[in-house]
């Protein structure tokens, strides 16, 4: 074990501090199926003090995702570490992480502490973080801005109450290779208990989070906190899949372990980059869609002579999954599931049948359906990403135009009953919620967000919508992917106000 690198995912947490991003628990549920797939050692759910949304999701990915240890983020204070216990009570395995920062900076301005007091703090709360789970993490926010002497009275006294992982973060992107190898040397000097592990979460403002990462593990990290494509607070955290196919494709230099599944790299990135919205640079390491692709007639002619001439990894290896199999309106219940097995999806036969319904529904406007189109489907149909079966939307019909309102009429089956209504609005998206509103009889709902993003952009791919409801006193999303894109609204709009809906009827657990 001394020589396995522990893969801490802090996406669901770090990484969903993007600006812009916020997840429903259900996505969270979703992505975190993915991580545990992924084969992540531990992952960092939420920080469960910050909102009920946030304790209810790392409660709920606490009582049913298997393999990962569950981690809940707290700070140095009483309320934030017993809310992260209790969010965690139903995990088999978990950490509470609990953090406060180190730097005169942070201490002075933030904290408004002296360096004695916030020593004091580390060793009573992590002595609390203890007595609920037995497993503890103590971070010194802003590490790499902070004195070394210091960081080692911290890490000891941390240590002392109970702390078997140490973290540096370089809170804010300032540190470079060199100097972060030397940090951590000091750190593993002053602190050489093999039991406890040193670990490292780095940021990528000035673009050094991989480098320093690695140089971390250089210097005898092994555990490193990483999210999905590198996202998180700012310019993002170091990128999972770089740092573990760098000590994939790199092990001659690492010479270190990890318990990845590299086959999953590909499709946590792009169900994270659904969920989240934030698209994938396409000249991005690894993910990035040219990633694999040559276009040169050099690197063509010498791909064909021999891969390796181009290629330092193979796409296979992080689960692009060459597709032998075309998939379209043709294609039947065999190759459909022989696709969705080599991605890893199970589906039951009528699964199947209702994925074959919408595949054949989409080839009728796409030759080539993808992989990205497959796994959306399967999201709906079979995954965390399941249409709510209580109501069922029946019809819908859109007009707008340069000479008339924007007008919508819809039809649903609530139980044995068929409701119709039509709504109007500034736009079409406006007039079907409010026909929706009006068919489900739902008086006090707003729509607050909508946000549409292509799959595939550029090509005839499928459209994601995301549309965000409140009303009675709930907040709520729906999603959906069609080449329609106001299909898609209609039924994006259709799930997040028949769940609304059924609240209201208590329908809901
Ligand atoms: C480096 C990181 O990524 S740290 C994690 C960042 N993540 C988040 O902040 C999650 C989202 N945050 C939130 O929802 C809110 O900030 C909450 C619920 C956590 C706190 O909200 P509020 O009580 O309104 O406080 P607010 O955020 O304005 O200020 C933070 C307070 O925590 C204190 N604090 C910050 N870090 C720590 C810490 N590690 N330990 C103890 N106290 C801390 C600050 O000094 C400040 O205290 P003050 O109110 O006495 O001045
Ligand atoms: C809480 C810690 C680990 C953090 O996110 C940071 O310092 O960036």
């Amino acid at each position: 074990m001394a020589d396995t690198v522990r893969i801490f995912d802090t996406t669901l947490r770090d990484g969903e501090q993007s600006p812009g991003v916020a997840l429903t628990a259900q996505e969270k549920l979703a992505i975190a199926e993915q991580l545990a797939r992924l084969g992540v050692d531990y992952l960092e759910a939420g920080f469960p003090q910050a909102s009920e949304g946030d304790f209810d999701a790392v409660s709920r990915i606490a009582s049913s995702i298997q393999g990962p240890s569950i981690v809940a983020l707290a700070r140095c204070n009483r309320q934030d570490i017993e809310r992260a216990a209790q969010a965690l009570e139903k995990a088999q395995n978990a950490r509470i992480h609990v953090f406060i920062a180190t730097s005169p900076i942070h201490m002075q301005a933030k904290l408004r502490m002296s360096p004695e007091e916030v020593l004091e703090r580390i060793d009573a709360m992590v002595r609390l973080a203890k007595s609920y789970r037995d497993d503890v993490e103590f971070s010194c926010e802003d590490a790499t801005r902070s004195h070394h002497d210091f960081l080692i009275r911290a890490g000891r006294i941390a240590v002392a109450a109970g702390a078997s992982t140490l973290n540096f973060p370089d809170t804010v992107g300032y540190t470079s290779p060199r100097e972060y190898f030397q940090l951590i040397t000091a750190m593993r000097e002053a602190i050489p208990d093999p039991d406890v592990i040193l670990s490292v979460h780095c940021h990528d403002d000035l673009g050094m989070a991989v480098a320093n990462t690695l140089a971390g593990i250089e210097a005898g990290c092994r555990q490193v906190e990483v999210a999905v494509n590198g996202i998180g607070e700012r310019a993002g955290n170091a990128s999972l899949e770089e740092v573990v196919m760098n000590l994939t494709a790199r092990q001659d230099q690492y010479q270190v372990q990890h318990h990845i599944k590299t086959q999953e790299i590909y499709r946590a990135s792009q169900l994270v980059s659904k969920l989240t919205g934030m698209t994938v640079q396409p000249n991005k390491a690894i993910v990035g869609k040219n990633a694999f692709r040559h276009e040169s007639g050099i690197h063509q002619d010498g791909m064909l002579k021999d891969r390796s001439t181009y290629e330092i990894m193979t796409p296979e290896t992080v689960g692009w999954g060459l597709s032998r199999l075309v998939l379209g309106k043709h294609s039947g219940r065999h190759a459909l599931r022989q696709r969705l097995e080599e991605l890893g999806l199970t589906a039951t036969s009528q699964q199947i049948d209702q994925i074959q319904a919408r595949i054949k529904e989409l080839g009728e406007l796409k030759s080539d359906i993808n992989d990205q189109d497959l796994e959306a489907v399967w999201q709906e149909e079979v995954g965390q990403m399941r249409r709510s079966r209580h109501t069922e939307l029946v019809a819908w019909q859109v007009s707008t135009g340069s000479q008339n309102h924007p007008v919508a009429y819809v039809k649903v089956r609530v139980g044995q009953e068929t409701r119709e209504d039509s709504g109007s609005g500034d736009g079409p998206v406006h007039a079907l919620f409010q026909a929706f509103s009006r068919a489900l009889a739902l008086n006090h709902v707003e729509l607050t967000a909508y946000h549409l993003s292509p799959i595939s952009p550029g090509e005839a791919g499928l459209a994601t919508v995301q549309v965000e409801i409140n009303g009675y006193d709930c907040e709520t999303r729906g999603q959906a992917s069609d080449s329609d894109v106001m299909k898609a609204t209609a039924i994006a709009l259709h799930e997040a106000l028949s769940y609304l809906y059924e609240r209201t009827q208590n329908v809901v657990a």
